[in-house]
């Protein structure tokens, strides 16, 4: 496995950074045009693991997918009828969790598996409430088989989503194609990451889907077409966060340029939080740039809504002038890996003091060392691993290239923060 050293700023880092789509909204994007009355075309599409996981998981089941030529962030989706093949989710959530409802339309067997490590992040949610829809479906977890009966009934399913927005997401995203709908009630703990719930709703209703939110934790679909739409994707808000870190952890200034106004992107909050470490944010004609003080602030944070800024959020609080609690985000567990105990493992191993709650972690900071820094496998590991050491001289990040998850580029975007090419 690769030894990445983490590139050390010595002074304030200066920067403007502009960011790749948005993987979350590619994913949605992505599925609702393989479902579609007609072609669309996506612009600012993200090209990474994930979404290119997406890309061809579709035309493995018939969707027509073409990247523009020269271009490859501009794809023309053709949807098609589907049929059954093989998925790789890799790691993705939005693979394991979007691609089942919409595979349950296809007529053919459609066998989904992934990494090894995917194989415990959970998924019986959503199969279970796949069968109750009238889906046959064998296994609980990957892999597992969606044999598509070329159309499927639709109908009431009650779940409880509180490991994972994604459940209640993949099922609205596909719901108008059944034949009665599908009206999602959920039950149990509040579903976390609940922007990436409007996000699936407002996307739905953009391709002329009607849903009903009127009821409390309820999302009532009704069947009917859904429209081509030609998608412009937004910058990925979430990745953005770690190159705002690098502002407050430095005392410097960074700007991402084409902020939306207005999102459902949960990495819009990450502003709220700068602010609360200390820092100043302005957002002036689109761009968005953050002046970072010394030393962030301590906070104490529920992140159940935003839960996977976590690990940059945590790396921040490493790095903090006072302790920080983080609290709301169990089902980070669930992740690419257990999140909370990746995150404590990691920074006490360089010298900070990080402990699991039962639901978060708290975090007393304490003057860092060298050392390794694990990834898991998990994107966010890794970028929070880099926002460590680039204030922690002798800090090595082990497979680095897990980032190309859903940013492939971002070794070479985090050294040019410090002018290294
Ligand atoms: O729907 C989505 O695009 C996502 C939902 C969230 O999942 P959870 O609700 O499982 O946290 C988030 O953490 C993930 O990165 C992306
Ligand atoms: C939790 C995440 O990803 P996934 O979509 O694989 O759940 C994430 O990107 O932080």
């Amino acid at each position: 496995m690769s030894s990445w050293s983490a590139p050390v700023a010595s002074g304030p880092v200066v920067a403007t950074v502009d960011l790749p789509g948005s993987k979350s909204i590619t994913n949605r994007a992505l599925i609702l045009a393989a479902l579609a009355d007609g072609p669309s075309t996506l612009s600012g599409t993200l090209r990474s693991r994930d979404t290119d996981l997406m890309l061809s998981g579709l035309a493995t089941l018939g969707v027509d997918v073409a990247p523009a030529p020269g271009d490859p962030t501009t794809v023309h989706i053709t949807p098609g009828p589907l049929h059954g093949g093989r998925v790789d989710c890799g790691l993705a959530g939005t693979v394991m969790r979007f691609l089942p409802p919409a595979a349950a339309l296809a007529s053919g067997t459609v066998e989904f598996d992934g990494d090894e490590q995917a194989r415990s992040r959970p998924l019986s949610t959503i199969l279970d409430a796949l069968r109750s829809l009238g889906v046959q479906v064998d296994g609980d977890a990957l892999p597992f088989t969606v044999i598509g009966g070329g159309a499927a009934a639709g109908g009431e399913v009650t779940i409880d989503a509180s490991g994972s927005s994604q459940f209640v997401s993949g099922l609205l995203l596909s719901a108008a194609r059944y034949d009665q709908g599908i009206s999602i009630s959920h039950v149990g703990k509040p579903v976390p990451s609940t922007p990436h719930v409007d996000m699936s709703v407002q996307m739905v209703r953009t391709a002329g889907v009607v849903v009903d939110t009127s009821v409390a934790d309820t999302w009532r679909v009704l069947p009917g077409p859904i429209s081509a739409v030609d998608w412009q994707i937004e910058p990925d808000l979430s990745n953005a966060a770690a190159f705002l870190a690098a502002a407050a952890v430095t005392g410097g200034t960074v700007t991402v340029p084409r902020w939306p106004a207005v999102t459902t992107q949960p990495g819009a909050t990450f502003v709220d939080v700068l602010h609360e470490m200390g820092c100043r944010t302005e957002l002036v004609d689109g761009s968005l740039t953050v002046y970072g003080t010394e030393r962030p602030a301590g906070v104490a944070l529920d992140l159940h809504d935003i839960g996977e800024l976590t690990p940059t959020i945590a790396a921040l609080c490493a790095l903090a002038d006072g302790e920080s609690v983080l609290s709301g985000i169990a089902h980070l567990r669930g992740h690419e890996t257990d999140r909370l105990a990746a995150l404590s493992t990691e920074i006490t191993a360089l010298g900070g003091h990080c402990t699991e709650t039962a639901d978060g972690l708290r975090i007393v900071p304490a003057t860092l060392h060298d050392g390794t820094w694990h990834s898991y496998a998990d994107h966010r590991m890794a970028t929070a691993g880099a926002l460590i050491g680039l204030v922690t001289p002798g800090v090595a990040v082990d497979d680095i290239e897990t980032t190309a998850k859903t940013l492939p580029d971002f070794p070479a975007m985090w050294s040019g923060l410090v002018g290294v090419s």
